[in-house]
């Protein structure tokens, strides 16, 4: 079972423990059972006045032991689970940051956030029912043992009525998953609705018809949901009233049927109806974790199936065997480098390449092309991203093998056009704060935000904004080489001309070997090299003119 093999993450020794801890509290709930029951046949037979003092210490010192060891079950169980969930979401989170960008970009980004994040939300809060499972279990075991010393026949037909009732409550149990399923599945395409109406709130408020529609389309799906869900209750309900007329039956069996086909046990039928109502909370804890627990069990196993199949795609070599490069380059090369993308049936693939790319230290190389021609691929393979069919990366003589990547890259710091700015500066440790300052002047960002400790002070802003500082960023690594794809895209002209004007000379003085994609024309004498794509072929070409060296 999925919950168990989580547990297993953090060793064998919790579920020992657990067991232990299940058997001693279902152990001193059947002792409680024996204590009563004997203690009202004394009183019976011998019709004393005064409590039975040994008894009622017994009796006492049985709830005691009860309520220690089923608290330290929950407990001891909670820490355990939590322990373990952790261990397998750090697990999940390592083989994330080490993952081949490529599989990454095709695995499904909605998936992997709700594995991480509410597949672990459904295991803590439900798994505690594997304990009270566990428990549950013994204890039924054990009363059924204990009635088996009263009579072996009720044992026998309790038993087996037990088992009938807990298969049909568990496929019951089953129908109401798939109710479940198909509800979620509802209510899904009803908050795609409310977000599609929030995502396109301008687009719909300016278009009545439009609005209309997604109203009527919101409706639909409501009423669906309801009928999801009305039918879900009904499932519920049908399955819980199942649970309490089977338990009239146990106790019917042992007033009715039992009897008849042994008189002796007339006299016991006190103590078997006793045992039988002791068995009311482990065997409704039974039945409501079962439920509950395939949940958490569902969850634990998409869970370890992602973490499987991350295993599967995270690059080869790991973070402990990469080796640095010096930071001292003369040139990165491309050779030969061939990629290209999968394509439907009978589509031919857009290839990138063969490659043949060499960029000196200190060089400003531009990139061009129109769109859909391979610049921001040709960069992910240049950063070695992506990894090529053919050809390879050299750092001078050095050719980069999976073991060098790390270090190769660190040679890099990048804007992507899709780029994310991360409001901590991670990895910068100590920032250097005179650096920064000039930066945000130089961005002329300095009275709209500021950093403190390691982290901007605010990262709402408009999207050339947060170009700049994504840029202040990037410059902040102090890496050799700064990548740009499309950085100038979202600035402003005034700013566009700084930029290609002051500040790209300004970190060429400063020794930086600068990469950009740019559409820029008017700019294009900025660069010492441009090279020009073309449905994936690459040209070279004077920096301020389009024919061919
Ligand atoms: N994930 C993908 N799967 C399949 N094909 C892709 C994928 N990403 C890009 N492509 C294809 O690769 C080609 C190059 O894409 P790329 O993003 O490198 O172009 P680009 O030159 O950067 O374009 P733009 O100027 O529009 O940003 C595109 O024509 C596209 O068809």
């Amino acid at each position: 079972m999925h919950l168990l093999r989580l547990l297993h993450l953090i060793g064998g020794k919790p579920l020992r423990k657990l067991i232990l801890f299940a058997s001693a509290s279902a152990l001193s709930t059947t002792l409680v059972l024996s204590v009563v029951t004997f203690a009202a046949q004394q009183i019976d037979k011998t019709r004393e006045e005064f409590v039975n003092l040994p008894l009622a210490v017994l009796f006492l010192l049985s709830l005691i032991v009860y309520v220690v060891f089923e608290t330290r079950l929950v407990e001891r169980f909670a820490s355990d689970i939590e322990e373990a969930i952790d261990l397998l979401r750090m697990k999940l989170i390592r083989r994330l940051r080490h993952a081949d960008l490529w599989k990454i970009e095709h695995f499904g980004q909605s998936r992997l956030f709700t594995n991480i994040t509410q597949s672990c939300k459904v295991v803590s809060s439900n798994s505690q029912y594997l304990a009270l499972t566990m428990r549950s279990v013994i204890q039924i075991g054990m009363i059924l043992i204990y009635i088996a010393t009263v009579s072996l026949l009720s044992c026998i037909l309790l038993t087996a009525l037990l088992a009938v009732a807990t298969t049909v409550y568990y496929r019951l149990g089953l129908t109401l998953e798939k109710c479940q399923e198909a509800l979620g599945r509802d209510e899904g395409k009803l908050f795609e609705c409310v977000a599609d109406l929030l995502d396109g709130f301008k687009e719909q408020r300016l278009n009545s018809r439009r609005s209309r529609a997604l109203g009527e389309e919101f409706n639909e799906l409501s009423l669906h949901t309801v009928s999801s869900r009305s039918e879900m209750h009904r499932q519920s309900w049908q399955q819980f009233v199942f649970g309490e007329t089977m338990f009239n039956l146990m106790l019917g069996l042992v007033v009715f049927v039992i009897p008849v086909y042994s008189p002796s046990v007339r006299t016991e039928l006190v103590k078997i109806s006793a045992a039988v109502l002791f068995m009311v909370p482990p065997v409704f804890g039974l039945m409501q974790s079962l439920t509950v627990l395939r949940a958490a069990k569902a969850a634990a196993g998409r869970m370890m199936e992602l973490d499987s199949e991350l295993e599967d795609i995270v690059e080869p070599c790991s973070e402990e065997a990469q080796q640095s490069l010096p930071l001292e380059f003369s040139e990165i090369r491309m050779e030969n480098m061939v990629f290209a993308y999968p394509a439907p049936e009978g589509e031919k693939p857009f290839t990138l390449g063969p490659l043949n790319l060499s960029v000196k230290r200190g060089e400003v190389l531009f990139i061009t092309g129109g769109n859909g021609s391979g610049k921001s691929s040709l960069i992910k393979l240049l950063t070695s991203l992506y990894h090529p069919e053919q050809g390879m990366l050299y750092q001078d003589k050095k050719a980069i093998t999976h073991s060098e990547f790390a270090g190769y890259r660190a040679l890099m710091a990048p804007v992507f056009s899709d780029f994310h700015l991360f409001e901590h500066l991670y990895g910068l440790g100590e920032v250097d704060t005179p650096a920064a300052r000039e930066l945000l002047g130089w961005m002329e960002m300095e009275r709209v935000v500021g950093i403190t400790g390691n982290q901007f002070t605010r990262t709402e802003l408009s999207t050339g904004q947060r170009k700049r500082l994504a840029l202040v960023a990037a410059l902040l690594e102090k890496k050799p080489i700064l990548i740009l794809d499309e950085w100038a895209a979202d600035q402003d002209a005034y700013f566009r001309k700084k930029f290609y004007r002051e500040i790209l000379p300004e970190l060429k003085r400063r020794g930086l070997t600068i990469i950009a994609v740019t559409h820029d024309d008017r700019y294009f004498d900025a660069a010492d090299r441009r090279i020009h794509l073309e449905y994936g072929r690459l040209r070279e070409l004077h920096a301020n003119r389009e024919d061919q060296v």
